[in-house]
This record gives structure tokens, sequence and C-alpha cells, in this order.
């Protein structure tokens, strides 16, 4: 094989892309990753510090695609020598007799995860600094937690280089030609492989236009907002505060999430699960804030040890697809073209197993998993004009 022929090409080195090139080289195929920024960077969906596992799911699939995860990611921290996880207990509050908020709660409870059921008399002996609302249920699922997500990035490029997998960043793929043997141009070079993995994020689409199909993927823009303590260390990991999900109420249709104080000292992270649209090359353009009135007013009410005005505000991208799960399948006209995307604002604690799926379908194994879901075919359905 010449320098530029590998067995497999990976395009994108965000937490995808990363774990399926990591996962071909463990399985001895020659594996090129390729990155269109320097490596680290901020523009997609990966970057930050920190990101939430958890298994409250409102569907099985997902809670036994986790059981995998987490199994993945703890030999991924022995592996690289690093602590990616940190095991914080997620609490979810809802409206009662929600779906959203019970089936949740149920799914937990089949699957035998680990919870505690709060009650309205003692959420304030557990929780002094949070308000439940008047009406809604909590529950604490206690493995879930933060997980390290540039440490994460780092660590699981690092392994793939050490198995002799290469890795390119500042070097954009402009061109994919499809073939028994696949032809990838980039700005600098032209790469020939017998596969071709996709996990393009929010460009996804950008790429899949020259080889004949457009998915339903919407790119949104989210305002990762820090909210300062009043009083410092009272929502701080090290005091045992856990990552929050509150499921829609009457502050917002749409779910409200949270992280202890960690990265920055004495700032609680906290996001709406929504955003505005956006190119992803013009993402700063987007200057869209309602979604921090909400927050706003989520935090004045419920927080009330927070100061009610965003002290930091950086910017993530989510690439939606319409009914928010992921896209793990081929392309539907060339096999040797595995595409994942769209993973929905909930992609990175999954990172380990979409990487093994990947992996297996790109190699034509059968994945342990069914695929069903996640299949291209579930848009075609609907909407007969993708390819
Ligand atoms: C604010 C925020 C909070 C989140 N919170 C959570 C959470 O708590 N828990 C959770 O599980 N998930 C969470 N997620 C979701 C998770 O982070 C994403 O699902 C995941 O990072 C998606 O990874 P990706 O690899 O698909 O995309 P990306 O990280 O965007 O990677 C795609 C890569 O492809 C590269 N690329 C694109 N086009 C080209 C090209 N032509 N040539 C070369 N390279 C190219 C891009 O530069 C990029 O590096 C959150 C996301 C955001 C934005
Ligand atoms: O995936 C996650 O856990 C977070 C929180 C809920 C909404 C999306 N991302």
């Amino acid at each position: 094989m010449s320098d530029g022929e590998f067995d497999c090409v990976v395009i994108g080195a965000g937490v995808q892309g990363s774990f399926t090139a990591y996962q071909l080289a463990k399985r001895n195929k020659k594996t090129l990753l390729l990155e269109q920024f320097v490596l680290p960077h901020t523009r997609g969906s990966s970057h930050g510090q920190t990101r939430i596992i958890r298994k409250a799911y409102e569907e099985d699939f997902y809670v036994r695609m986790m059981e995998e995860s987490y199994k993945l990611w703890s030999q991924m921290e022995k592996e690289a020598g690093v602590k990616l996880y940190r095991q914080t207990g997620l609490l979810v509050m809802g409206p009662e007799k929600t779906e959203n908020y019970e089936i949740r709660k149920k799914i937990l409870q089949k699957n035998n995860v680990p919870m505690v059921q709060l009650t309205p008399e003692n959420f304030g002996l557990h929780f002094p600094n949070v308000s439940l609302a008047e009406g809604h249920g909590a529950f604490v699922e206690l493995t879930a937690g933060v997980l390290y997500a540039d440490r994460t990035l780092k660590a699981v490029q690092g392994q793939f280089q050490k198995l002799g997998g290469v890795i390119r960043d500042n070097e954009k793929v402009t061109d994919i030609k499809p073939g028994s043997l696949v032809t990838v141009s980039t700005l600098n070079g032209v790469y020939r492989t017998k596969r071709l993995v996709i996990t393009a994020g929010p460009w996804t689409n950008k790429l899949l236009v020259d080889i004949g199909i457009q998915l339903p993927l919407e790119v949104v823009k989210i305002n990762v907002c820090y909210w300062r303590e009043k009083v410092q260390g009272s929502y701080d990991v090290k005091q045992r505060f856990p990552c929050f999900l509150q499921t829609e109420g009457e502050e917002s249709s749409h779910n409200i999430y949270g992280l202890p104080a960690n990265e920055y000292p004495g700032m609680v992270k906290i996001c709406l699960h929504s955003g505005s649209s956006t190119d992803p090359d013009q993402r700063d353009k987007q200057t869209d804030r309602s979604d921090i009135d909400t927050l706003q007013r989520f935090v004045s009410r419920r927080f009330t040890g927070l100061f009610p005005e965003p002290a930091v505000v950086e910017s993530c991208l989510y690439t939606v697809t319409p009914d928010d799960h992921f896209v793990l399948d081929h392309h539907p006209a060339y096999p040797n073209i595995v595409i994942g995307a769209g993973f929905s604002g909930h992609g990175f604690k999954f990172g380990p197993v979409v990487g093994q799926i990947l992996c297996d379908l790109s190699l034509g194994e059968v994945p342990s998993f069914d695929l069903s879901p996640f299949r291209i075919r579930r848009f075609q359905e609907k909407n007969k004009s993708l390819l």
C-alpha cells in the first residue's frame, strides 16, 4: 500500500470521528483521520471541558447502548491513564404525569439503573439551593456524571496515534469520488481508501452533496451559559452538586440542563436544549439570545443561589435530525462509505460505542446493536427525494 493509500479514511476529528478512527486502528487497519481545522479547535460540537453522561432516556435502545458505552469509557481511561468521567449523579426534575419525565423514570427502574426517588418534602434537604416547581417530581440517577470533553479528544487521538494511526489536521476535504477505492481530495493532497467514514458533524451535508445525498439535518447554535454563584462553592462539583435535567415545564417547552461548577470556579453551566439555525461557517452571525431570556427566568425562579445573568457565554453547535436520533448507516448507493451524523445535542456520552458501531459498519461486520432507529431510510420513507 503506498503512502497515500489507506484501509480507511475518517473525515472529522470530533468525538465520533476520533473514537471511530481509534477502533479501526485497534483492528489493525491503516487509518487516516482528516480534520479541517488545526487541533484542538472550538468550531464544531465536541469542544469545551464538560458533558453529561447519563442513562435517563426515553428509549430503551439508548440505555442499552449506554451500558456498553460506560464500559468503553472506563477502558479508555485505563488505556490512556487519564480520568475522563466523574460520578456526580443526575437530578431529573419535571412535571409529574408528563411523558418526558415519567418515561425516563420508568426506563431507569426497568433497567435496574441505581436511582433515588425524592419527595417535595425531602427535596430541600438534599438540594437546599434548588427550588422544585409546584407539581414537579424529582429523582437522582446515581451513576450519571460529568465527562471531561477536551481531555477525551486528546486522549483518544493520542491512543489512535500510538496504534499507528495518522492524523492530518488543517486539511479540509474538498472532494470525494466514490468507487471500490474512494478518492478523497483535500486542500493539501489526494488519498485513496478502501473505506470512508464521514463524521463531519455540522458540515455533514456540505460533504454529502457531492456524493448525491442530503440528510434532513438542522445545524443550531447553542449559547453555552455559565452562571455565577452568590456564595462560592454552593453548587460545586467538589461539594457533590449533581448534573441536572429539567424536562419541559412552565419556563420552557424544551429541556434545560446543567452541570456543577467545575471548569470555571464559582460558575455553573446551564443551557437550553435548543437554539437557532445557523450555517456552521457563519455561526458568529447568529446572534439570537431568546434562549438566554428563558434561562434567566428559570435561574431566577429555581436556582436562587445564582446571579440570574450569565457571566460567560460560549458557543457550540448541535446537528439535529427530525426525530433527534442519530444517523449511523452506509451511504444508500455506496456501501464502502459510512455516515455518522445528526447527534442532536446528545451524542458525546455515546462516543466510544458510536466509534465501535461505525467501525463495524465500515468493516462489513454485524454491529451488536439494532441500528433500525439510526437508518437513513427512516427519512426516505417520509421524503423520497434524499438521493
Ligand atoms: C452546548 C452543547 C452541550 C452538549 N452537551 C452534551 C452532553 O451533556 N452530553 C452528551 O452526550 N452530548 C452533549 N452534546 C452533544 C455532543 O457534544 C455532540 O453530539 C458531539 O460532540 C458530536 O460530535 P461529532 O464528532 O459528530 O461532531 P464535531 O465535534 O463537530 O466533529 C466534526 C468534525 O468534522 C470536521 N470536519 C467537518 N467538515 C470537514 C471537512 N470537509 N474536512 C475535514 N474535517 C471536517 C469538523 O471541523 C469537526 O472537527 C452537547 C453539544 C453541545 C453543542
Ligand atoms: O445529552 C445530555 O445529557 C445533555 C443534557 C440533555 C440535553 C442534551 N444534552
